[in-house]
């Protein structure tokens, strides 16, 4: 590992590591999408490489299937595994019931295909996601390109009906052009800073016609790994109900060790 990690990436480095207690050999693993989800694919490729951990991955994006390849993990389709394990993921925030807002990155639909096929999800974030509400970041929606101004009009409609009030909607850009996600799909960016009931909104948006899916992770994830910058590590397991904490301190060579007692 890099000897000179930001706070944010030691972060997200340490909440990697400690999701990499819960991967064992054997496994079929969802590999998520994102600059948190990269620290996972290459925790877990030194995992293969060093202690000879076997498993089979399932990316929710070509950028993370090239890495997962690159670090030496197996590469599988999702067709090929029918089920996995587990699957491992960022998000853009969570709050306390670890409902999710996720696809800033654009990979809201395979990421909620993989980790809905899952026994488990285990979400890694920095402190920064945590949230009292789901909302102040822009509610990604896939929607498909023929006729995506009418499903915008027709999504705008759906929230005059739920009486959100100030709500923008725009087509996310990448340059000049309109961003294409891996299926070929547009994502409008829903900003309504705060989302009041966010099942029912979940619902109500992917009723309409050319919305594919949206960003919102209602009751698929089980763990909230959380990092600090300093190497401690919140595990917050809704099953359990519980919060456990560990330390990771950080070496000379920039790799760490987990201090797990007092
Ligand atoms: O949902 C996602 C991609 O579609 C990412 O998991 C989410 O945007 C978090 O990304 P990062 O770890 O880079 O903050």
């Amino acid at each position: 590992m890099p000897v000179d990690l930001s706070p944010i990436d030691k972060a997200k480095y340490v909440a990697a590591k400690r999701a990499c207690d819960y991967v064992e050999s054997g496994m079929k693993l969802g590999l998520g999408t994102g600059s948190t989800a990269a620290w996972l694919v290459r925790c877990l490729g030194e995992l293969v490489r060093d202690e000879g951990l076997k498993i089979k991955g399932v990316p929710t994006s070509t950028r993370t299937a090239q890495l997962a390849r690159d670090v030496g993990i197996e590469v599988i389709s999702l067709d090929e595994a029918r089920w996995l394990d587990l699957t491992i993921d960022g998000a853009d925030e969570y709050d306390g019931a670890l409902n999710l807002i996720k696809g800033g990155g654009g990979a809201l639909l395979q990421e909620k295909i993989v980790a809905t096929a899952s026994d488990q999800m285990i979400v890694i974030a920095d402190a920064s996601k945590k949230v009292e509400t789901l909302g102040a970041f822009p509610l990604p929606i896939e929607v498909i390109p023929f006729g995506w101004q009418t499903s915008k009009a027709l999504v705008e409609e759906a929230l005059v009906g739920m009486d959100v009030m100030g709500a923008t909607t725009s087509l996310r850009m990448n340059g000049q052009a309109p961003f294409i996600t891996d299926e070929g799909n547009h994502i409008l960016d829903l900003h309504l800073n705060r989302i009041g009931n966010a099942r029912q909104l979940s619902l109500v948006l992917n009723q309409i016609p050319g919305i594919v899916e949206n960003g919102l992770f209602i009751d698929i994830c089980d763990i909230v790994i959380t990092g600090y910058g300093d190497g401690r590590v919140e595990v917050h397991d809704i099953n359990k109900g519980e919060v456990d904490e560990t330390r990771y301190d950080f070496l000379d060579d920039g790799n760490i060790f987990a201090d797990l007692g007092d």
